[in-house]
C-alpha cells in the first residue's frame, strides 16, 4: 500500500480544544483551574500535525470559522493546507482533568450548523486533488445540518476515484460511512457498541463484533482502539491485538487525541510500506507517546523512541 502522494486529511469539523486541570473536581462547587490550555484541534487537524513528525507527507483540506482561522494556520505551519474560512463560530471542546483522581471529563460542542454547500465544495476540492491509491482520512463528527448521506456520498465518490479511504467518526455518521465501504474505520469500544447495538467485552467478543460489521463489507478493515487495553485489527482472515509493554511507567497525563495518534501511526506504517504487524506496532507506539502530553496531537519523542517500549501483537 506504499504510496507517493501525500496523505490527504479532511477537516470538516475542527474545534478549539480547551483543557482545564483542577486539583479535585467537586460537582456543585466552585473549582479553580490550575492549568488551562487551548489549541487548534479536531481529529484531522491532530492527524495532520502528527504525520510530518513521523516523516510522512500530508496535506490538509478543511473548513474553519474565520474567528479562529489564524490559530489553525499557526498550528499547521509545517503542513501544506487549504483552509476555507467561513463566517461561523468555531466550536470549543472542553476537557476537564481531575488531577487527584486522574480522570478526564469531556464536553464536546455539537457546533454551529453548516450550509451543506460548504461541505460539498470541500468534497469537490478533495476529489479534484485526489489520485488513484492516494490515502485520504475523513475524521471527526459531522457539523449540525450536514446529513449523514453527505459523508456516504463523499466516501462513494472517493472510492470511485480508487482512493484509499480511512474514516474515524461516530454514531449515525459512522453507520452511514460503513455502508459506503471505506477501506478502514477506526471506532473505539463505545463507537463499536453504537454500531452493533450491544456491548462487547473480552478479546474474542470484540473481534467477533468487528467481524459482524465486516460481514456485509468484507473489503473493509477495522482498527479498534480500546484505551488501556491497546487496539484490535480485524480484516479478511486476520484478527490481531496490539498492546504496549514497557519496563518503565508511561505517565498518562491526557488521553485526548490518543485515538488520532493511533490512526496516524497506523497510516504512517502503511504509507511507508511496512507490513501489517509493524504498522499496528507503530500505531500503538505513537498512541502511547501522546499519553504524557496534555495537548492532543503532541508526541513525547522520548517515549516514541524508547528502546524499552515494545508492542506485542497477538493473533486471535
Ligand atoms: N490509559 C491508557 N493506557 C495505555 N494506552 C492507552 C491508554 N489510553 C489510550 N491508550 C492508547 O491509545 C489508543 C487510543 O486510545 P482510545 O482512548 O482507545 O482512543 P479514542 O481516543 O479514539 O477513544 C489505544 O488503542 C491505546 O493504544
Ligand atoms: O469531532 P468530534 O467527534 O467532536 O471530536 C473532536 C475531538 O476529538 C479529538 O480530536 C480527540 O480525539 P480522540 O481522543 O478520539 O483521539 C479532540 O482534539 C477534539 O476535541
Amino acid at each position: 500500500m506504499s504510496n507517493q502522494h501525500p496523505i490527504i486529511c479532511v477537516s470538516y469539523h475542527p474545534c478549539i480544544d480547551r483543557t482545564l486541570e483542577v486539583e479535585e473536581f467537586k460537582t456543585g462547587h466552585t473549582n479553580r483551574a490550575i492549568f488551562i490550555g487551548e489549541q487548534a484541534a479536531g481529529k484531522c487537524i491532530n492527524i495532520a500535525h502528527i504525520l510530518p513528525l513521523l516523516g510522512v507527507k500530508c496535506v490538509l483540506y478543511g473548513i474553519v470559522g474565520n474567528d479562529a482561522k489564524h490559530i489553525f494556520e499557526e498550528r499547521l505551519k509545517q503542513v501544506p493546507h487549504h483552509l476555507t474560512g467561513l463566517p461561523l463560530r468555531t466550536r470549543i471542546n472542553m476537557t476537564m482533568i481531575d488531577k487527584k483522581r486522574t480522570s478526564e471529563t469531556h464536553i464536546r460542542e455539537v457546533g454551529t450548523p453548516l450550509d451543506e454547500k460548504y461541505f460539498r465544495d470541500l468534497m469537490q476540492e478533495v476529489l479534484d486533488a485526489g489520485h488513484e491509491n492516494q490515502f485520504v482520512v475523513l475524521s471527526g463528527s459531522l457539523p449540525p445540518n450536514i446529513p449523514d448521506s453527505c459523508l456516504f456520498d463523499f466516501i462513494v465518490a472517493l472510492k470511485a476515484k480508487k482512493m484509499k479511504v480511512f474514516v474515524d467518526t461516530n454514531g449515525s455518521a459512522l453507520a452511514a460511512a460503513v455502508k459506503a465501504n471505506p477501506d478502514l474505520i477506526k471506532p473505539n469500544r463505545e463507537e463499536l457498541k453504537e454500531l452493533i447495538g450491544a456491548e462487547t467485552f473480552e478479546k474474542f467478543g470484540i473481534t467477533q463484533s468487528a467481524d459482524t460489521i465486516r460481514f456485509l463489507h468484507p473489503e473493509m478493515s477495522i482498527l479498534l482502539s480500546d484505551g488501556a487495553n491497546g487496539c484490535y485489527f480485524v480484516s479478511q482472515g486476520k484478527r490481531k491485538h496490539g498492546q504496549f509493554q514497557a519496563t518503565f511507567t508511561v505517565p498518562v497525563v491526557s488521553t485526548i487525541g490518543a485515538g488520532d495518534a493511533l490512526l496516524a501511526g497506523f497510516l504512517a506504517g502503511l504509507y511507508l510500506g511496512w507490513d501489517l504487524d509493524n504498522s499496528i506496532k507503530y500505531a500503538v507506539r505513537v498512541a502511547t507517546a501522546t499519553l504524557p502530553c496534555l495537548s492532543a496531537g503532541e508526541i513525547d519523542p522520548e517515549v516514541l523512541n524508547h528502546k524499552s517500549l515494545s508492542v506485542v501483537i497477538e493473533d486471535l
